[in-house]
Formats: C-alpha cells, sequence, structure tokens
C-alpha cells in the first residue's frame, strides 16, 4: 500500500450543532478501489460527516485530501468537479425528466462548451450533445435500467430509482462515489441485484464510499469500516475485525440505541 493508491483522506473532523457535538475528531482513509463502510446506530453522525465531505455542512475543524491533492469541501457543484459523486438517502431525481436526461444533467459537469454552446447549439456542443446522450445509455445499460430510459424518472420502482441515481453519480466520472443508504426501501431481491452492482462497480476500478444501515449487507461488501457512535469513531479496520470490536458490539446493542 502507497501513499499514491489513496483516494480520500480526512483527518481530524468535527462538527458541532449548538450544544450538540454531531462529530467528534473522525478521520478516514479509502483506498483505490475499495469499498469503504460508515456504520453506527440512529443519529451517530453518519449523515453529518457524508454532508461535511460533500460540502452540504462546513465543518468546524478537519482537513481534506482528494487523489492526493489538498481538498476543501465547500459548494457542492464543486465537490462533484473534484470527484467525489454522491447519492441521496431520499432520492433527489428530476421526477418529471426522463432516466436518461438524469444522466446526462450528471454528465454535464464534465463537459466543456457551457452555457454559451448550450444556448447558440454550437456545433461542438451538439457534438458533445450526442456523445453525452451515448454515454447516458451506456450508464442506464450499466446498472440494468437501460430500457427505462425514455421513462419518466417518477415512473420507475423506487429500486430502479436508486439504481437510476447510481447511473447519474458515475456520469460524473467521480474519483469516489459515495452513496447514502442505497439499500434503504429496498426488499431483500432488490438488494441482491444492488449488491451485485456496486461489487460490479468496485471491480470495474471505483471507489466507493457507503453508509448503510444494512449491517449484513455492508458487512458482506465492504473492505473497510468505520464505526461512529455519539460523533465518535469507535472502531475502523477490516468488516472481521469491526464485527468483534466490544465497542461495536455494544453501542448495537446498548440501551437508547434501535438496532439495524
Ligand atoms: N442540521 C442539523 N442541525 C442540528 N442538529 C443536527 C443537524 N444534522 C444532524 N443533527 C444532529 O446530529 C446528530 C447526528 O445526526 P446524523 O443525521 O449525522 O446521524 P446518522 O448517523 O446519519 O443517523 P441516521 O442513521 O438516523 O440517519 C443527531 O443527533 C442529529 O439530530
Amino acid at each position: 500500500m502507497s501513499q499514491s493508491d489513496i483516494v480520500l483522506q480526512v483527518q481530524g473532523v468535527s462538527k458541532r450543532f449548538g450544544g450538540l457535538q454531531a462529530l467528534q475528531d473522525v478521520g478516514i482513509t479509502i483506498r483505490k478501489g475499495q469499498v469503504y463502510g460508515l456504520i453506527g446506530p440512529n443519529g451517530a453522525g453518519k449523515t453529518t460527516f457524508f454532508n461535511v465531505i460533500t460540502g452540504l455542512y462546513t465543518p468546524d475543524g478537519g482537513t481534506f485530501e482528494l487523489g492526493g491533492a489538498p481538498y476543501v469541501p465547500t459548494a457542492v457543484h464543486e465537490v462533484a468537479a473534484a470527484g467525489i459523486a454522491r447519492t441521496f438517502q431520499n432520492i433527489r431525481l428530476f421526477p418529471e425528466m426522463t432516466a436518461l436526461e438524469n444522466v446526462m444533467v450528471g454528465r454535464h459537469v464534465r463537459t466543456s462548451s457551457g452555457l454559451i454552446g448550450a444556448v447558440f447549439r454550437t456545433a461542438s456542443f451538439k457534438a458533445e450533445e450526442a456523445a453525452i446522450k451515448a454515454r447516458a445509455q451506456e450508464l442506464l445499460d450499466y446498472v440494468g435500467i437501460g430500457k427505462y430510459a425514455e421513462f419518466k424518472a417518477r415512473t420507475l420502482s423506487y429500486g430502479d430509482q436508486r439504481r437510476l441515481e447510481i447511473a447519474r453519480a458515475l456520469a460524473t466520472d467521480p474519483k469516489l462515489i459515495a452513496l447514502d443508504e442505497p439499500a434503504a426501501g429496498m426488499n431483500a431481491t432488490e438488494k441482491v441485484v444492488l449488491r451485485e452492482l456496486i461489487d460490479r462497480i468496485r471491480n470495474d476500478g471505483r471507489t466507493i464510499l457507503i453508509i448503510e444501515h444494512d449491517v449484513k449487507l455492508v458487512m458482506g461488501l465492504c473492505d473497510r469500516v468505520t464505526v461512529l457512535d455519539y460523533g465518535k469513531q469507535i472502531a475502523e479496520g477490516t468488516s472481521a475485525e469491526v464485527q468483534r470490536n466490544e465497542k461495536v458490539i455494544e453501542a448495537y446493542l446498548g440501551a437508547g440505541h434501535k438496532p439495524h
């Protein structure tokens, strides 16, 4: 393992909401090709951590490096341009746009003709648009919903909408893809398909950070896992190491927390 295969390095992240310390000195290192899991009981700080690294919340402290370069997660669009794409716990698609258009929106982060080209429909814009469309269709096929390209996003099943969000995230060609509870609301069959998809994305060389309540799914999928509890990082390691960590067992079984 060398320094150069580190995709995201986060050190000493803290975030306070009024009197509540939502994150306290949290750090993770994600290497190329890993699926990295973030777990913890309700209110542990997982979403806050995701929101910090994707520019939705400003941390009180912490340092960040993405692909070996210092990185400041400020505005959401800058985070996407820097190379982190995310999905949301509560799906955020454009419901009245087609599946294909939703993915094309993601791809526009990486195009060069920009707004002027779009307004005047220049030759380079049109060529770029055709390439974007082709790539968007490819990504829909890749996540297994190619046949729904022309369907409005809102008409897709819940599981397919989650896969569409993943296709849109992949469209930005990210260094890191961050999945916020991708299995939420899925039935057992959909979870199996999701697991296969995440495995395939990893095998194709991508790096993935995942928050997930389904501990079984996380343990089966993740190379490394961090466990948060009341904003503190109580364990970090391989799935097997984390599973037998006493603090983790206690946090999940302890009073006041609902086990998942
Ligand atoms: N914008 C906010 N303002 C105030 N408090 C917040 C805010 N966001 C989160 N919190 C608080 O910070 C703590 C951590 O919340 P967070 O949503 O990060 O936990 P989580 O691990 O994602 O929980 P869950 O599994 O329920 O999604 C909670 O006590 C929550 O109430």
